[in-house]
């Protein structure tokens, strides 16, 4: 099957300095997929390279199983720099304009303003426009060729929490509606709101990719239990012992926190006094810093 997009060994250099490095990269068909990492991680150069504006040094990318050749990107729509639109035309006037160009039907530009939430503002001019309706006037021209993959470079950069709201919801409603995105973000809780998978990228490499849930890591429970050593040693025998760990006088456990009632009456009946016991979930922000920390250490 011929996925969306797929890369291998991709790298790109400026001089001798690596800004996109050995990248494996895959979306699959439907996903929303979020591309995270901090700024100069090296984000817009892969996507660049995915639409085929800047050459790779070396590996190679495929949309849906074609090589980006300029004029061959039929199905794939991408707002990677801030759109380039007339000031003094109207948003609509300004899509039928690109439509023309682009040789899309006219009967594209109502849909693609009414997917952006911009029908009522239509007529009104560009310049007029907010930051946030400007990005989603982009996304709307991203979407005239009714594109089957969608590449979105942090599109919610600079907008404010009411027009990064929006901006969420409409990416949310095309990846329901069975477009494939792929967005670029620095922000977590972007990623987390509206990505199905998320790749993290530091200083040009994939360091980690998985779902939400995955990159948070295995849930568990997190017990306080006197007498601790006691505690440990039943625990050890009802889960298995490398499922347990000691640590800041606290037991982890890993196991499904829908043990967690059963463990409770196992311990209790073994004469251990259980304080606490509650879920324990790594918040994806100590994550994403555990991974860019040690990526840190690692290049040093
Ligand atoms: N044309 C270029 N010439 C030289 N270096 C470049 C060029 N484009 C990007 N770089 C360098 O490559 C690295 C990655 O940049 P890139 O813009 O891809 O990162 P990014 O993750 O998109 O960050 P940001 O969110 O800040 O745009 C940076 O160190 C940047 O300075």
């Amino acid at each position: 099957m011929n996925l969306p997009v797929q890369t291998e060994g991709l790298t790109k250099r400026y001089g001798g300095r690596a800004a996109v490095r050995d990248l494996d990269l895959s979306v699959r068909a439907g996903e929303v997929y979020g591309f995270l990492g901090p700024n100069g991680a090296g984000k817009t150069t892969t996507l660049r390279m995915l639409l085929g504006l800047v050459r790779p040094t070396a590996g190679t990318v495929r949309l849906f199983g074609r090589p980006p050749a300029a004029g061959r990107l039929a199905g794939v729509g991408a707002l990677i720099e801030g759109p380039a639109f007339y000031p003094y035309l109207s948003g609509r006037e300004n899509l039928r304009v690109l439509a023309r160009y682009a040789g899309t039907p006219a009967e594209r530009v109502p849909l693609v303003l009414d997917l952006v939430d911009l029908a009522d503002r239509a007529g009104d001019r560009y310049a007029g426009y907010s930051l946030g309706m400007k990005q989603r006037l982009g996304v709307a021209a991203a979407l005239l060729k009714d594109p089957r993959l969608l590449i979105l470079d942090e599109p919610t950069n600079g907008l404010d929490p009411a027009g990064t709201a929006d901006m969420r919801r409409l990416i949310r409603r095309l990846g329901a509606a069975g477009c494939t995105v792929l967005l670029s973000s620095h922000l977590l809780g972007e990623v987390e709101q509206v990505c199905d998978r998320v790749g993290v990228v530091s200083q040009g490499r994939l360091i980690a990719e998985g779902s939400v849930a995955e990159l948070r890591g295995a849930a568990g429970l997190r017990m306080l239990a006197e007498p601790l050593d006691d505690a440990a040693e039943h625990a050890r025998a009802l889960v298995g012992a490398e499922r347990v760990r000691v640590a800041d006088g606290a037991l982890e456990l890993a196991v499904d926190p829908d043990r967690a009632a059963w463990l409770n009456t196992e311990l209790v009946r073994a004469g251990v006094a259980v304080r606490e016991l509650r879920p324990r979930e790594r918040d994806l922000e100590q994550v994403f810093f555990d991974l860019i920390g040690k990526e840190t250490t690692d290049v040093r």
